[in-house]
């Protein structure tokens, strides 16, 4: 089994996306256009500007794809009457500089006078994306054929380039004759339909709900992220759950109340807890060399030691879901039995969605009380599951004053050791694009028809929590400031020791949301794989038995690959140029199943067919998939 893995080459084609949101725009009869230094964007032409596409009722955009090795690129926003295009108002302000070379996101505001008294703020988001292969061929080919513009990444875009269009036999996009949109195949419903969001895929709240109904069926972990994505309800596209979806969850025994008995008619599938003697004995699930650290760290550490619990403490919109998640992934890849518990799921099974700012005022007593009745409940469940067999427990709320997690180590003395993983974030241009994220994507807001309103009263509840805010500075915690403002950040640990802990370390400082596709395909399809063969001793089929922990003589089990490519998961983490991992199957179903979040028995049975690149894009929503299929299998069927 073997890796081969590049990173960037194939193209520093850059994408860029430039979106306006405005919500006064619309009734001013004004259209916002582009204009720019390069002779696509009109040479500074007010006449030759490029009109933005209107995408959702307060929301325009246009994207570009730029050549390889533009020279820096000067543009400006202006806005057109539809009514008399000849008088235009260009943004106040100097020229937006496009540079050349890496992936980020900016955020600023665009201002246009209107009149001497009246002016119009825009807010501005320019994206720069390093271009995948495909999604350059397609746009290539779409170009070439129409010379229209083409849609990339489902916005239309423009080419720059118009000028080099005399072929260059080493020019890598006019060699591209593919149109790869058209080898797109459909993906699981996993990571391909869409991200999800994060919230509700974590462990539903079992001493909330009541006996006898499967809480898979209450609370819908699939629904789609966006809730503007979905069918048309409103003026924005807001989709309104259905009412069953929201209130099936609800059940309101009223804020302060006392304790429920957790139910005697267990209703949360258990059968992912090991029963084995291993679990009992608190051991890992992952073998080989590098898991046999954390073995020993189990064995000879206090009893305490043995279990962990990952207390997540900050600001809201800090990304405290976002990292709980990414951890909770990576932890079970690695084979350590891992659940997320998400307070503020519990608190919308308990209160309801419609909670306005005023819930969260720290001098609220009676919301005081309901948080902290609803994050005690998460936690005892979470202690619970881990007498069960449980390894590590995530407890995801802001958990931002000492009282409270005072109370949550109290709870978990004798029992388990706790860490504190702080996010911090001061960048307010990150800040504004995880407020908006959060109306658009949490149950929270998902019945607010007004975005905007939405957005004023989610900074209203950030507000009451900075007030009340105590930054921990007690116990063993890992604190991540700023890691995602584009200039590296810090990470300040204190107090951490032991294996897990030091993995959990390596991994947050590695990880970023820069956006960038990893794409992993298999080597050509070989004799071998023709004739359904896969060599060495493959017919003992004990393997077939148990083909995830069975180790062939003097080779490897899968467990053994997916330790072997930790470092792997570790660098395709940290590197934020595209990445192509070119191996056989064995190697990519281990990949794969990291990015997928796929349980580690499924791992032997996944399918990575030849002949198919899957593209995984990370970014800001977490991770997506699209796949593509470039020709068929000789023997498709052969199970390799
Ligand atoms: N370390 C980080 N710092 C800042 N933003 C981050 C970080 N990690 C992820 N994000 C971004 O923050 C966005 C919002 O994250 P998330 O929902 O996890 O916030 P949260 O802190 O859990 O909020 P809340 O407390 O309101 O539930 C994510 O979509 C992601 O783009
Ligand atoms: O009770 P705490 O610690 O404020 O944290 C839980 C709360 O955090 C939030 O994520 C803040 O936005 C809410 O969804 C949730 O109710």
């Amino acid at each position: 089994m073997a890796t081969a893995a590049s990173s960037g080459g194939v193209s520093d084609h850059q994408y860029v996306s430039v979106k306006l949101e405005s919500s006064r725009l619309a009734a001013l009869d004004l259209a916002p256009h582009l204009f720019g230094s390069h002779p696509a964007a009109g040479s500074w032409d007010p006449t030759k500007a490029l009109p933005m596409e209107r995408a959702a009722a307060a929301i325009w955009e246009l994207s570009c794809v730029l050549p390889s090795r533009h020279e820096t690129l000067d543009f400006k926003l202006l806005l057109k009457p539809k009514a008399d295009s000849s008088e235009c108002i260009v943004e106040e302000g100097p020229n937006r500089p496009l540079g050349c070379g890496s992936n980020q996101v900016e955020m600023t505001d665009a201002v246009f006078k209107l009149t001497e008294k009246d002016s119009l703020e825009c807010k501005v988001w320019v994206e720069t994306e390093m271009l995948s292969p495909f999604d350059l061929a397609a746009s290539w080919k779409a170009h070439q054929e129409n010379l229209q513009p083409s849609r990339v990444r489902g916005t239309y875009d423009v080419v720059m380039n118009t000028e080099t269009e005399a072929r260059d036999e080493n020019d890598f996009a006019s060699g591209l004759e593919l149109d790869l949109e058209k080898y797109v195949v459909p993906t699981t419903p996993n990571m391909g339909s869409g991200v999800v969001y994060a919230a509700n895929l974590t462990e539903n709240p079992r001493s909330l709900l009541d006996t006898g109904i499967s809480p898979n069926n209450l609370i819908k972990g699939d629904a789609p992220l966006n809730h503007y994505a979905n069918t048309k309800k409103d003026v924005d596209g807001r989709h309104t759950p259905s009412q069953e979806e929201q209130k099936a969850v609800f059940v309101d025994r009223g804020v302060g109340s006392p304790r429920f008995a957790r139910p005697t008619n267990e209703t949360v599938s258990t059968s992912n807890i090991k029963q084995d003697s291993e679990a009992k004995l608190g051991m890992p699930a992952a073998e080989g060399a590098v898991a046999a650290a954390a073995v020993a760290d189990q064995m000879y550490g206090p009893k305490e030691d043995r279990k962990l619990v990952i207390v997540l403490v900050g600001l809201p919109a800090r990304g405290k879901t976002f990292t709980a998640a990414k951890l909770t992934r990576y932890l079970r890849w690695l084979g350590h039995e891992t659940k997320h518990f998400n307070v503020g799921k519990y608190r919308r099974l308990k209160h309801g969605t419609n909670q306005t700012a005023d819930f969260f005022r720290g001098d609220n007593k009676e919301g005081v009380e309901a948080r902290n009745e609803v994050a005690a409940l998460a936690m005892e469940d979470m202690l619970s599951w881990m007498e069960e067999g449980g390894q590590v427990g995530i407890c995801d709320a802001t958990n931002s004053t000492r009282s409270r997690r005072n109370m949550l180590m109290k709870m978990a003395e004798g029992k388990c050791k706790i860490i504190f993983v702080e996010t911090i974030c001061n960048d307010q241009d990150v800040l504004e694009r995880n407020i908006r994220l959060k109306v658009q994507q949490s149950p929270d807001y998902a019945e607010q028809t007004d975005f905007e309103a939405g957005v004023r009263d989610f900074k209203e509840r950030l507000a009451y929590y900075e007030k009340v805010y105590e930054p921990v500075d007690e116990g063993s915690y890992i604190k991540m400031i700023d890691m995602v403002s584009g200039n590296g950040g810090q990470l300040q640990i204190n107090n951490i020791s032991g294996y897990l802990p030091g993995r959990i370390v390596f991994f947050l400082v590695n990880c970023h949301l820069t956006p960038r596709p990893i794409l992993l395909t298999r080597h050509g399809e070989s004799l071998d794989n023709v004739r359904g063969r896969i060599g060495g001793d493959s017919s003992l089929r004990s393997r077939r038995k148990d083909k995830l922990r069975y180790r062939y003589p003097r080779g490897e089990s899968y467990l053994d690959v997916i330790q072997r490519l930790e470092p792997v998961i570790i660098e395709l983490e940290r590197q934020r140029a595209p990445v192509v991992v070119i191996a056989h199957q064995a190697v990519l179903r281990s990949l794969y199943a990291y990015f997928a979040d796929k349980p580690l028995e499924e791992v032997p049975k996944i399918e990575i067919p030849l002949h198919t690149i899957i593209e995984i894009k990370m970014g800001v929503t977490g991770v997506e998939e699209k796949r593509y299929k470039l020709m068929d299998a000789v023997n498709p069927t052969a199970e390799v």
